[in-house]
């Protein structure tokens, strides 16, 4: 649906040339929820931008629906963008119109009648849950709801792609959340392809199906949100998901948990997928003469799937606890005895 080949933007600046999107290729299939994820200045404005033909690319090119977005031009271009439609951190509404006049705004662009505006309007009003603040005016709204008029306002002229471009950066963690839910709910009702950029990796993890991870103009990690939140190769990535997982591997908590659980293997489970559902531990606790305490863990859900981690303690023979964590490992659950140091 989205195949973006060698792309490459290079900005004349003061300090000489800058290569803000650096060779990046990569291809987005439709319904898919597409996350990038980078620092700032890492290059996803550019990519984003280049995505929806505001910029040019300096080599490469973007193909969306089989359109050369990255080479045409002029009236083709303009029709080609109304198929790909963006939300913005800071909402960029019109504050002199209303909210159903805001959602209007694209389709009398579009030179779609009155009546047909009227009515295609209030359905997004619906959609997106702002029954009764048609006549509202985006002073009068709080941060998710302005949102919520940005979504709607980008569905107008039914897209086949959302851009979101830090859609919830500006927003309180509850109405992220209740922004993400609504993405979701879109994505799947109305089978649109969402592509989004952010720093937050919550984000990735609460919607994404696949994530790329952006570093100076170059995607150095490309993957299934499931499997990059289970084992990031680079350390960039490495940094993305301890945003969001708990310092449960540093040493000193380890040592702290040696403390109070001396006897025995401290040893980490790591679940993936269909196995955070599948009775391991039943079955481990039936076949091993070995003490099984629970020390802490945790689950995470994605669109993915869920993954997570357990951490036990096993008390009995050295023997019966390597048998049992050869078990474990014959089951494909990531095992990893703790020596906190
Ligand atoms: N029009 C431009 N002219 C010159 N340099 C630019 C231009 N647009 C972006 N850049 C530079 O390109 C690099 C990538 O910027 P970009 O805005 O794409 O990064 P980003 O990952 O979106 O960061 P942020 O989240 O801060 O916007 C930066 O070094 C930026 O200064």
């Amino acid at each position: 649906m989205i195949e973006l080949k060698n792309l490459t933007k290079r900005f004349q600046t003061d300090k000489g040339v800058l290569t803000a999107v650096d060779d990046v290729s990569l291809s987005i299939s439709k319904g898919e929820i597409f996350g990038i994820i980078g620092y700032s200045g890492a290059g996803k404005s550019t990519l984003i931008r280049l995505l929806n033909g505001l910029e040019k690319p300096t080599a490469g090119s973007v193909d969306i629906q089989n359109r050369k977005i990255s080479a045409i031009r002029g009236v083709e271009l303009r029709k080609a963008r109304q198929k790909v439609s963006m939300i913005f951190q800071h909402f960029n509404l019109l504050w002199s119109r209303t909210v159903k006049e805001n959602i209007e705004f694209p389709l009398e662009i579009a030179g779609v009648s009155k009546t047909e505006r009227n009515a295609r309007a209030l359905e997004l009003i619906e959609l997106v849950g702002l029954t009764g603040r048609e006549n509202a005016y985006p002073s009068q709204l709080s941060g998710g709801q302005k949102q919520r008029v940005g979504i709607a306002r980008a569905l107008a002229n039914d897209p086949e792609v959302l851009l979101c471009d830090e859609a919830t950066s500006a927003l309180d963690p509850q109405t992220t959340d209740s922004i993400l839910d609504l993405l979701v709910s879109i994505n799947e009702r109305l089978g649109l392809t969402i592509v989004l950029i952010t720093h937050e990796m919550h984000v990735i993890r609460k919607i994404c199906h696949r994530v790329a991870v952006m570093e100076a103009g170059k995607v150095v990690e490309l993957g299934d949100v499931l499997s990059i939140f289970q084992m990031p190769r680079e350390q960039i990535t490495k940094r993305f998901v301890a945003q969001v997982t708990e310092a449960e591997d540093a040493s000193e908590t380890i040592r702290h948990l040696r403390e109070i659980y001396p006897a025995g293997e401290l040893v980490k489970l790591g679940f993936i997928g269909d196995q955070t559902e599948q009775p391991v531990l039943t079955e481990l606790i039936r076949k091993f003469p070995i003490e099984v305490n629970i020390v802490q863990g945790n689950i995470s859900r994605t669109q993915r799937g869920a993954y997570g981690t357990l951490m036990l303690q096993l008390k009995g023979s050295e023997e019966e606890i390597r048998a049992a964590i050869a078990f474990l490992e014959d089951r494909n659950v990531r095992t990893e005895v703790m020596t906190g140091v």
